[in-house]
């Protein structure tokens, strides 16, 4: 029997959240274009559609802004656990462990089985993980951590309780179509290991911690951090064209933030997010980085080896480039992707509670038939 590699084209589930169209590089969350979404809808809209597969109206949308605004404090010994913490401790391996915490606390924790309980649970989670996630931008330059405020939406929360002011006006509308963009997408490995571990029985903090373990990785959400390391290594625009030629041989190294398992075409999500990189570049003052990205992406573009495999960038490429200018460490890219993409997660799995266990089948190639030999004689 042989394996599939990476399960790719395998169909694990039916789904109503999202639909990745690889080949002409779109994606529709519950019917709505990313473009669409991306121009008019809050994250709130987006969290809404996800887990309800359809648009609030005024009403609904107030109602799930606030429900998530006013059950986004943690407990006083989660943050104190956080400030406990090594300074230089990563970003993700905090937002897990936080999250992996906040279960203790969880009031419906013995709950496992009514989706009306878990749609609750996973507004809660997803403002709290906000909260963990802003409080680790401020605990890690040894600052106070600062309480979200009821009366604002998640990207003005956020923004708010980072940075302790405002909040910026042009700072919490980048970070709300960040979070609009990377809310959902398929059956990507975090969702998927969300799915793994519902599909067992288990709860959604488990589930959430998973995905977070999967979001890590450098192949998957890491990858923005990566890309901006990559930036940043490069150094000056005038050093793009010596840099590729130098390290880019023919798959000895991979540029972070290209090429995607589905997307054989531009990520439609990249397309956007080059656009309000360009746009914050600009107004902060500090193209840099922006001319760097722009100018190695028209390298690989431009390059056989990229052409022939039909590698483009992906929505982590330009990413980097719109969280650099929101004055945030290299660290916590990770943790906003997850602050997003919590929306998707929960809504999957919601979706997968009550499903049928998730358990592949390996094909063993090992050795067969030995004779036990005592461990004295090996
Ligand atoms: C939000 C997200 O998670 S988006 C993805 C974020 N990850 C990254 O940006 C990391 C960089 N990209 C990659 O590592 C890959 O493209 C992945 C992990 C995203 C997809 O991996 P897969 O679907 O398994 O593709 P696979 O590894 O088979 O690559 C196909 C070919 O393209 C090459 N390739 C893929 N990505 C890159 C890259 N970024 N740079 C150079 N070559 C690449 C591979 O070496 C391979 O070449 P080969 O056919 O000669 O062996
Ligand atoms: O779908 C994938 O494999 C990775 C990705 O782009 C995402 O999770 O946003």
């Amino acid at each position: 029997m042989s394996n599939k590699a990476g399960l790719e084209g395998v169909v694990v589930a039916d789904v109503q959240t999202s639909l990745v169209n690889g080949v002409e590089g779109k994606l529709i969350y519950a019917g709505y274009s990313i473009e669409d979404l991306a121009e008019n809808a809050l994250f709130e809209e987006v969290f809404f559609l996800l887990h309800n597969v359809r648009l609030p109206n005024a009403e609904e949308l107030e109602a799930i802004r606030s429900q998530i605004a006013k059950q986004a404090s943690v407990p006083q010994e989660i943050l104190d656990m956080m400030k406990s913490l090594p300074k230089e401790t990563p970003g993700m391996a905090v937002i897990r462990t936080a999250t992996s915490m906040l279960s203790a606390y969880d009031p419906d924790a013995e709950n496992l089985t009514d989706k009306d309980v878990a749609r609750e649970k996973a507004a809660r989670l997803t403002g709290q993980l906000t909260t963990i996630s802003a409080a680790w931008v401020r605990i890690s330059k040894g600052q106070e951590p600062i309480a979200p405020r009821e009366d604002l939406n998640l990207a003005e929360n956020f923004v708010y309780m980072m940075s302790g002011e405002g909040p910026d006006k042009t700072a919490s509308e980048a970070v709300n179509v960040y979070l609009v963009l990377l809310a959902e997408h398929g059956m990507n490995a975090s969702t998927f290991a969300s799915r793994v571990i519902t599909a067992t029985g288990s709860d959604m903090h488990s589930a959430v911690v998973g995905a977070i373990g999967a979001l890590k990785g450098p192949s998957h959400g890491g990858a923005n951090a990566e890309a901006m390391r990559m930036f940043m290594e490069i150094g000056e625009p005038e050093n793009v064209k010596p840099w590729f030629k130098e390290h880019i041989k023919e798959g000895e190294r991979r540029i972070m933030g290209i090429g995607h398992r589905v997307y054989k075409a531009l990520d439609p999500r990249a397309a956007v997010m080059k656009l309000h990189a360009e746009r914050l570049a600009e107004s902060s003052g500090n193209t840099k980085w922006y001319k760097i990205a722009e100018s190695l992406a028209e390298e690989a573009l431009g390059d056989d080896y990229f052409i022939e495999r039909k590698l483009f960038p992906n929505v982590d490429y330009y990413s980097a480039i719109v969280l650099s200018t929101l004055d945030l460490s290299i660290d916590m890219f990770t943790p906003l992707f997850a602050m997003s993409r919590i929306a998707g997660w929960t809504a999957n799995i919601v979706d997968q509670m009550g499903g049928r266990l998730i358990r592949p089948t390996a094909n063993y190639v090992g050795p067969m038939d030995l004779k036990w030999t005592p461990v004295e004689e090996r």
